[in-house]
């Protein structure tokens, strides 16, 4: 559905991306992950046909991506980062904009309609800005397009909605959708995605799917009171926080779980690690225990 290769785009002297070869197979969730200024944005624009690129090639929907190409426009449901319509019309004036132009099907646009809480009444402009990116979710979705690409769509709305929106995703991709998605959240990544794509300066740095992420991860074990000196093949010392004492763990479970068996503790909590934990050094956050 999407191929790029060795993709470059500078803004004048500045980096937009450097060099991004990836590929998002047909009816998968495709998670793009990177720190602000990565070059996320950059990408979705050159795929849409809204930014040249300078060099690499970038296949969508099997066609060489060209500047204004509507074609492909047809089979894409695009929502960007932030949404921008005519401020003084109504909510349901914009939507029936963009339902003339397209093959929509009324219950599944009320459904999201309804799903989404979104009320036609209100002009775009008094909306806020969650509920202005409800009005983005739901135009981009109408259509029941081929492939959805979607940048950062939840930022900015409530837990609840947060969550319909993900089931909304799960439903498309049943349906027969690809989706390509970029966020900062990555519990909602964890959750949604099948692969998962890190940009950091402008670079792919890996592509996994979320099965080997969760495979190949260590888990974490903390047992309290502090002991320093567990030694089991696989398990590290990390550190010390409070009365507990932090490792990592790579292994068979059930050899850790012998180990641990004639030892006393107070407490002991094993537990895999999260997206948050396994990306947070490509972030150059601190390591989260
Ligand atoms: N119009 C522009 N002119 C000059 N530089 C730009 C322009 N648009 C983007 N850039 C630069 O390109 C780089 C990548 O930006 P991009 O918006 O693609 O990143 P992003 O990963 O989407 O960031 P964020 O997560 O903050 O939305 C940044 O360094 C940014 O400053």
């Amino acid at each position: 559905m999407i191929k790029t290769k060795h993709l470059k785009k500078y803004y004048g002297s500045s980096r937009g991306i450097e060099d991004v070869t990836l590929s998002v197979k047909q009816g998968e969730i495709f998670g793009f992950v990177g720190p602000n200024g990565s070059g996320k944005t950059t990408l979705i624009r050159i795929l849409l046909g809204l930014l040249s690129t300078d060099s690499g090639q970038a296949e969508i929907l099997n066609q060489e991506v060209s500047i204004g190409n509507h074609l492909i426009n047809e089979h894409i449901g695009y929502m960007p980062s932030e949404s921008h319509f005519f401020n003084e019309l109504k909510v349901k004036v914009i939507m029936d904009f963009f339902r003339s132009m397209r093959n929509v099907d009324e219950n599944y646009l009320n459904h999201l309609i309804s799903t989404l809480d979104v009320d036609l009444e209100k002009k775009f402009g008094s909306l806020s800005f969650g509920n202005k990116k409800k009005v983005g979710i739901v135009i981009a979705l109408m259509h029941q397009a081929k492939l959805l690409i979607l940048d950062e769509p939840t930022s900015g709305l409530d837990p609840l909605i947060q969550s319909r929106f993900l089931e909304l995703l799960h439903q498309a991709k049943k349906n027969g959708s690809t989706i390509f998605l970029s966020s900062h959240v990555l519990s909602e990544i964890e959750k949604v995605c099948d692969r998962v794509a890190l940009i950091k300066d402008g670079t792919i740095l890996f592509t996994k799917s979320m099965d080997d992420i969760r495979k190949n991860e260590h888990k974490r074990l903390q047992v309290t009171p502090n002991q320093d000196h567990l030694k089991l093949k696989g398990l590290e010392y990390i550190k010390d926080v409070n009365s507990s004492s932090h490792y990592t763990y790579q292994g068979d479970v059930n050899l850790l779980i012998d180990y641990l068996s004639d030892k006393t503790f107070d407490d002991i909590i094993l537990r895999d690690v999260g997206l948050e934990e396994i990306f947070s050094v490509y972030y150059e956050k601190e390591e989260i225990l």
